[in-house]
């Protein structure tokens, strides 16, 4: 191998390298793409919210691990806003409340949501990876699995600008999930980018950032594909 090969990434060349795994964000996932041209029907749409309610209850899992593991107070109390975006506090509800919304928006209700009873296997494996990833690796490689927020607010605008032309027979007050993270997925994203670029060191360090943005990836692009397999005969 010739020496130039195995020379670091410059933080700009590395941001970058992480920003092309874009390509392979679900947002191009057969599903998504039919989701949000609007060839869904009712049932699909509400199979897919009762799914991903799943991952967005795990998301506070994810991240008390991360805290559980991180020593740096600085990180923590930075990180710990997460959780209460998901799980809310008094006076604000939190995405968690926001997402069982957006499922009675679509005609689900509250006590179907939250029994889990339409989570299917591959969706809750493909989450429960993300969780134990979290709970098991240093928690500077968990940050990095959470990159995928990079190319998150992308997913959030489409939906909001495609869905109530689509689907009239949402509530939109349902919206609501979508318009939050908007923000929250940028402050956040800038945050674990800063973390990432600094402690991905070497070539080969930044070579296995890469790969476990990739597992991450796969997460979510299987999570659509059980989906997809339950949902579109
Ligand atoms: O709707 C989506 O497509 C989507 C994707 C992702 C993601 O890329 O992981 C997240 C979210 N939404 C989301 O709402 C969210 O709160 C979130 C947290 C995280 C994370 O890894 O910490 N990802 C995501």
């Amino acid at each position: 191998m010739r020496d130039d090969e195995k020379r670091p990434w410059t933080r700009e060349e590395f941001e970058q390298k992480l920003r092309e795994k874009g390509a392979g964000y679900h947002i191009h996932h057969p599903f998504n793409v039919r989701m949000n041209s609007g060839q869904l029907n009712p049932d699909q749409i509400r199979g897919w919210v009762a799914n991903r309610f799943y991952y967005q209850i795990s998301i506070p899992l994810k991240d008390a691990a991360i805290l559980a593991n991180c020593p740096d107070r600085e990180v923590r109390r930075r990180w710990i806003q997460r959780i209460i975006d998901h799980d809310g506090r008094q006076g604000e509800e939190g995405g968690i409340e926001a997402w069982i919304r957006l499922g009675m928006a679509c005609g689900l209700s509250r006590e179907e949501i939250v029994s889990l009873k339409h989570v299917l296997p591959g969706v809750r494996f493909a989450v429960d990876a993300y969780v134990n990833f979290a709970r098991t690796r240093p928690w500077q490689e968990a940050v990095c699995a959470s990159l995928t927020e990079l190319f998150a607010p992308q997913i959030h605008k489409e939906r909001l600008a495609n869905w109530p032309q689509h689907y009239p027979w949402i509530d939109p007050a349902g919206y609501e999930y979508f318009r939050k993270r908007l923000s929250e997925a940028r402050r956040d994203v800038e945050h674990g980018l800063t973390i990432t670029l600094d402690y991905f060191k070497t070539r080969e360090q930044q070579e296995r950032a890469l790969e476990i943005l990739q597992f991450k990836l796969d997460i979510l692009w299987t999570m659509l594909d059980a989906i997809q397999l339950a949902y579109c005969k």
